[in-house]
């Protein structure tokens, strides 16, 4: 089991070894707790705008899977909120787990969502995303919690092309989606300092967690669950619990962009 992962000889409690950062000053996630987030009349409406045609493709990267735009220009961007300038879309993933009672990320006064999807952005004052990557102010990823309920029809196009990337490296193209569909009604958020939650970690990230979840069903989380994050002719290893549990918040301040 070389590399990094999920299991427990190479999860989480294992990154600090080949990744220092992992004990960092700003870790991510972090446990949310909405009564110690302090409300901040200056920080602006979240501005986002996808153009589905940017969309490239649908990856099983053996951590998550992922869905690619293309970046070499402005046309998806995430402006306001938190953050100056303009900030690209590069992909989104989720973070899901094994049953219903974790999955998630960040958490909300303790309590895990069974999944949470990210939105990767990077910052275009530097030339490209691995530049940025290395900057503190070089990421932003908005975060969004998803809880089970109804099937969200808006997850069904996402849903129906995992079938063809069922194991660790497989693509497959998918074109003209548009994440914006999966955002819920209110773009209310907090956001703090952080990093990436895998690995290199790096403290490069803007988190902007929205307050609203979007839902999902038992069924639909099964199709997750369905994922391999082993590839074509190893022992198959379903694809759960790829989360990375809550960090030291570390006197960080966490602001809420709502009363
Ligand atoms: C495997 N890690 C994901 C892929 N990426 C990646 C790949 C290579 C290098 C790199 O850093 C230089 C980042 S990424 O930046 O798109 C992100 S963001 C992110 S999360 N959970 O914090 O939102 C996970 C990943
Ligand atoms: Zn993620």
């Amino acid at each position: 089991s070389h590399g990094w992962g999920y299991e427990p000889t190479n999860g989480p409690d294992t990154w600090a070894a080949d990744f220092p950062l992992a004990n960092g000053p700003r870790q991510s996630p972090i446990n949310i707790i909405p009564k110690e987030a302090h409300y901040d009349p200056s920080l602006k409406a979240l501005k986002i705008r996808y153009d589905p045609s940017n969309t490239k493709g649908i990856l099983n990267n053996g951590h998550s899977f992922q869905v690619d735009f293309v970046d070499d220009t402005d046309s998806s961007t995430l402006t306001g909120g938190p953050i100056s300038g303009v900030y690209r879309l590069k992909q989104f993933h989720f973070h899901w787990g094994g049953s219903d009672n974790r999955g998630s990320e960040h958490t909300l006064n303790g309590i895990k969502f069974p999944c949470e999807l990210h939105l990767v952005h990077w910052n275009t004052k530097y030339p490209s995303f691995g530049e940025a990557a290395e900057k503190p102010d070089g990421l932003a990823v908005v975060g969004v919690f998803l809880k089970i309920g109804a099937a969200n029809p808006r997850l069904q196009k996402v849903l129906d092309a995992l079938d063809a990337i069922k194991t660790k490296g497989k693509q497959t193209t998918f074109a003209n989606f548009d994440p914006k569909t999966l955002l819920p009604g209110s773009l209310d958020y907090w956001t703090y300092e952080g990093s990436l939650t895998t690995p290199p970690l790096l403290e490069s990230v803007t988190w902007i967690v929205l307050k609203e979840p979007i839902s999902i069903s038992p069924a639909q989380m099964a199709k997750f669950r369905s994922l391999l994050f082993t590839g074509d002719g190893e022992a198959p290893c379903y694809m759960v619990d790829n989360y990375r549990p809550p960090q030291p918040l570390k006197g960080r301040l966490v602001r809420a962009s709502f009363k």
